[in-house]
């Protein structure tokens, strides 16, 4: 199976085919670079988590700007969660929103919008045992303007293993994940079902 971009909105321009396929040509590159600062070789990841058949998804998300007349001014537009993915780029339309909590304090993750955010995920917390951590990240809504983020995710295939590497585990750092599938993963976080109506959705758009 060749990887699959799916792009929820219809794109007759193929713009958003085109950005997800620059994505996913830098998410490969970062994750060459992560490769070999965990001293393996570039393509270590790529082969273990079976990229080619692994899902990239675009999923674009909306934010209104924070209601003038709500009394609640810390409205959230996503509750803090981690992403089940290896990596997560970000694209946004105007700066600010996207907070990530960093040794207890939710931060503003401030990068602008002629660059690119990018989320370490779960599947690289588990693969370095937790050297790398997978961002918990929260949306808090602007007080002004709505914002547009295009996040891109790189999953791994299904039936890749995800289990600490061997170098990152010893007698003193003891398996902290067990190890399992990515689809077994989706399923113990209840997010199997995602990908599966996402992965009908892609088929029938391919009829
Ligand atoms: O809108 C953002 O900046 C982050 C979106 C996000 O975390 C997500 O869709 O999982
Ligand atoms: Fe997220």
């Amino acid at each position: 199976m060749h990887q699959q971009i799916l792009v929820f909105i219809y794109d007759e321009s193929r713009v958003l085919q085109e950005y997800s396929e620059r994505m996913r040509e830098m998410g490969i590159q970062l994750l060459r670079r992560i490769s070999k600062s965990l001293g393996h070789e570039e393509c270590y990841i790529e082969k273990k988590m079976k990229l080619e058949s692994g899902y990239n998804i675009l999923g674009p998300n909306f934010y209104q700007s924070l209601s003038r007349c709500s009394d609640d001014k810390n409205q959230i537009g996503q509750f803090p969660h981690q992403d089940p993915v290896l990596l997560v780029l970000i694209a946004q339309n105007v700066g600010g929103g996207l907070q990530i909590k960093h040794q207890g304090k939710w931060l503003n993750a401030d990068f602008s919008t002629s660059s690119i955010g990018v989320l370490v995920a779960d599947n690289i917390e588990i693969l370095t045992n937790g050297k790398y951590k997978s961002l918990l990240h929260r949306v808090a809504l602007n007080t002004t303007v709505e914002r547009l983020s295009l996040p891109f995710f790189f999953e791994p295939s299904l039936d890749a293993t995800v289990k600490p590497e061997p170098k990152f585990v010893d007698d003193r750092n003891p398996p902290s994940y067990r190890q399992m599938t990515y689809k077994e993963y989706l399923e113990s976080n209840s997010q199997y079902h995602v990908i599966e109506a996402k992965a009908n959705l892609i088929n029938e758009a391919l009829l």
